[in-house]
């Protein structure tokens, strides 16, 4: 199922666990910075509205997606942090580009939770244009941001 056919931030709060103690680290990245800050918002909002305080967030920049992986790692290996949510939007230019920082994003995220054996979620948008980054931060395909703070929420209630 695509976003196309879906609002994908509906989501049921039933089931969700008890969070309030829980430390979340929010990673974003800069390039693109309208549709990450608006996903960073999203995912900040959410985890607000379902307990989390203010002080258990924890936000780091980094320049681009591609760092992200890198950030993550600084971040789960903390003892403090139970989850990390990467906030990030590569959008399809003329080259290959693209294909090689998704990818890389994407295995680096993956490898990083593996590694430290906690949430790190892939909130990173991979769109073709600027117009679909904007439906999916916020937009009439919701906001990807509070979809993965929610995708942290649940995973630490598995
Ligand atoms: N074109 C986009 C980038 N490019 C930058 C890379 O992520 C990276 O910072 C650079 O290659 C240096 O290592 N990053 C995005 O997040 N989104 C893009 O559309
Ligand atoms: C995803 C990117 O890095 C992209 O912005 C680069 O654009 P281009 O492939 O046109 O150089």
């Amino acid at each position: 199922m695509s976003s196309a056919d879906k609002n994908l931030s509906a989501f049921s709060k039933k089931h969700l666990p008890d969070i309030d103690t829980k430390v979340f680290a929010i990673v974003v990245s800069e390039w693109n910075e309208a549709v990450t800050g608006a996903m960073y918002e999203g995912a900040y909002n959410t985890l607000r509205e379902n307990g989390v305080t203010k002080e258990n967030i924890i936000r780091k920049d980094v320049p681009g997606s591609f760092e992200l992986s890198l950030a993550a790692q600084w971040m789960a290996k903390r003892e403090d942090i139970d989850a990390v949510i990467c906030i990030g939007c590569v959008i399809q230019g003329e080259t290959k580009h693209f294909d090689f920082i998704c990818s890389a994003v994407a295995h680096g995220i993956t490898n990083v939770s593996l590694k430290y054996d906690k949430p790190v979620i892939f909130g990173v948008l991979t769109p073709n244009n600027q117009q679909q980054a904007l439906d999916r931060a916020g937009g009439k395909h919701g906001n990807k941001g509070d979809e993965a703070a929610i995708t942290a929420i649940k995973m630490l209630g598995f």
